[in-house]
């Protein structure tokens, strides 16, 4: 897998693992505003619970003061026992218990017979479906207008059980909404079949709550339930729920998750800007150096652009510049020890012509050349006369000024297509590739007269020389054919011309052949041109 995948994979997992974590820190921060919200309603609840109680109290402690009234007692006593009319009890109770903060007030005689609050029939209802009273109590009875709450006390005369009073409380509206202010953030309401039958705020009548969330939601706020406990309500009785608005924290919650997702969005955004930075970075440098490698493989050295970038990549890619900068140096220097080296291996390094192998090299191509295209090639082969006496005179170093000397003029005087070579001690050869080989009988001619005619110096010393030459031919009509045949006609001819006394020039007849052979073909050439401009097209 290369690198740009890798990278990107990475990137994706950067990504998940940085959207995971803001899920998770999101659901831990809503889990944990969740929790301390409940906690907080559970503790409301709690101390709604301790007031319903207390209250409950309150009322029982308004049957303590009516009971323990000992005028009340005497009342009761003499209505009771001695038969007389209740109603100067109306007017004392009236009197007495009317400024007790209560809804309802009854005296039930011990046979159950109303003394005193006649009005409140639910009520007197509700006692007589008791069994009657013998303890200081509460009970809970429900009425249209809400569960109404009660508290009970025997009154008690002089040892003997006479009636049972009883004070109540109506847990309606009214009550719910002293107990909740309506500020829209709590509520506390009565509850029966999952309906709300009333409520400190008489907008959510009616509502229905979902138990198993223990919500009440409607299109505006929603609320989270405790319920209220009431110990001596019987089941009869609604249950009463105190409320606590989650709409803030909802609204609060939702804040927080659109941000969780805007920073996972910009989060992830940033982290593939950095990726993709990332491998447009590597890329560049990367590229560059496989393309760079390649081409090396293949045997370039290709030029690199240095990079203004101070990144390990770019520096990397400088260096490697370098590398390639003294590497191309290196090259050329090999380049040019070789050409010399090569130089060396096919010239004479005393007069700079080509040697015995270079001879050896060219003339396989030379032959080819010839069978290719017709043509001749001559061999004009060279020899120093008496050169010994030369060294025997001047010394060696005489000797090798005779041979430069002798070696430039060769040089100066031959043509642009004969190749020149030092093949002996005292011996050059001349090789030629040419339509008509007459042509180098003239220039052997040529080089003897001059040999001759310029003697070389040496310490100040003239030394006179001449030179014997043989020339052969090759035409391409011998067979194959070979370097070994051509120098030996050559040498034959030289043998001759070193027997007939030297300073002279002899040809062999191979070159009569092929002169006549180029003579005829030169002729026929001629003549077919003529021929041809005769002919109409
Ligand atoms: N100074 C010098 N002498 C060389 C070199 N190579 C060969 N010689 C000498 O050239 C001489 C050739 O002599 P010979 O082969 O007898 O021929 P010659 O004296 O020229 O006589 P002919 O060829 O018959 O005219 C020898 O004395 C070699 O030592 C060289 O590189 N430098």
């Amino acid at each position: 897998m290369n690198y740009t995948s890798r990278i990107f994979i990475y990137v994706g997992m950067l990504i998940a693992l940085l959207t995971g974590m803001m899920l998770l820190s999101f659901k831990t921060a809503t889990d944990i505003v969740v929790s301390g919200s409940r906690e907080h309603l559970r503790h409301a609840a709690m101390r709604k619970q301790e007031s319903v109680r207390h209250q409950g109290d309150e009322l029982l402690n308004y049957t303590d003061i009516i009971v323990n009234d000992l005028r009340l007692q005497e009342h009761i006593y003499i209505i009771v026992q001695l038969g007389a009319s209740s109603e100067a009890l109306a007017s004392y109770y009236d009197r007495q218990f009317s400024s007790l903060p209560t809804d309802a007030h009854v005296i039930l005689s011990r046979s159950g017979e109303v003394l005193y609050g006649a009005k409140y029939s639910r009520l007197i209802n509700a006692l007589r479906q008791r069994k009657k009273a013998t303890s200081r109590e509460k009970f809970f009875f429900m009425s249209p207008d809400g569960p109404v709450m009660v508290a009970v006390q025997p009154l008690v005369y002089q040892g003997e059980t006479l009636a049972t009073s009883a004070v109540a409380r109506l847990l309606g509206d009214s009550w719910l909404q002293q107990q909740e202010s309506n500020s829209g953030e709590y509520l506390i309401f009565f509850e029966s079949d999952g309906r709300v039958l009333w409520s400190s705020n008489p907008d959510y009548r009616g509502f229905q709550i979902n138990r198993a969330s223990k919500m009440v939601v409607d299109t505006e706020r929603s609320f989270y339930l405790h319920e209220v406990d009431l110990p001596e309500a019987g089941t009869e009785i609604p249950r009463l729920w105190f409320a606590a608005s989650e709409t803030r924290l909802i609204h609060m919650l939702n804040r927080y998750r659109y941000w969780a997702y805007a920073f996972s969005f910009l989060g992830g955004l940033t982290v593939l800007l950095l990726g993709w930075l990332m491998v447009r970075n590597f890329r560049r440098p990367l590229a560059q150096l496989m393309e760079t490698t390649e081409a090396m493989i293949h045997g370039r050295l290709p030029v690199l652009d240095r990079n203004e970038s101070r990144t390990e990549l770019d520096l990397l890619l400088n260096r490697f510049a370098d590398v390639l900068d003294a590497l191309r140096r290196e090259k050329a220097k090999v380049k040019r020890a070789h050409k010399k080296l090569q130089e060396t291996a096919i010239t004479d390094s005393l007069t700079g012509m080509y040697n015995r192998r270079y001879l050896q090299e060219v003339t396989p191509g030379l032959f080819a050349q010839v069978e290719r295209d017709g043509r001749y090639l001559t061999a004009i082969l060279l020899d120093l006369d008496y050169f010994k006496a030369v060294n025997d005179e001047h010394g060696h170093l005489g000797g090798d000024a005779v041979l430069v000397h002798f070696a430039r003029l060769l040089k100066h005087n031959s043509r642009a297509n004969d190749q020149l070579f030092r093949i002996g001690g005292e011996e050059f050869l001349i090789l030629n590739v040419s339509e008509n080989p007459d042509g180098n009988v003239a220039l052997a001619e040529k080089v003897r007269e001059l040999v001759s005619e310029s003697p070389a110096t040496y310490q100040g010393v003239r030394i006179p020389m001449t030179v014997s030459a043989g020339i052969s031919c090759y035409s391409g009509r011998l067979g194959e054919g070979s370097l070994s045949r051509l120098m030996r006609s050559a040498d034959k001819a030289l043998y001759e011309a070193k027997a007939s006394g030297r300073n002279r020039v002899v040809v062999h007849s191979s070159c009569k052949e092929a002169s006549t052979m180029a003579r005829k073909k030169n002729q026929k050439q001629s003549l077919s041109l003529v021929t041809n401009t005769k002919k109409p097209f």
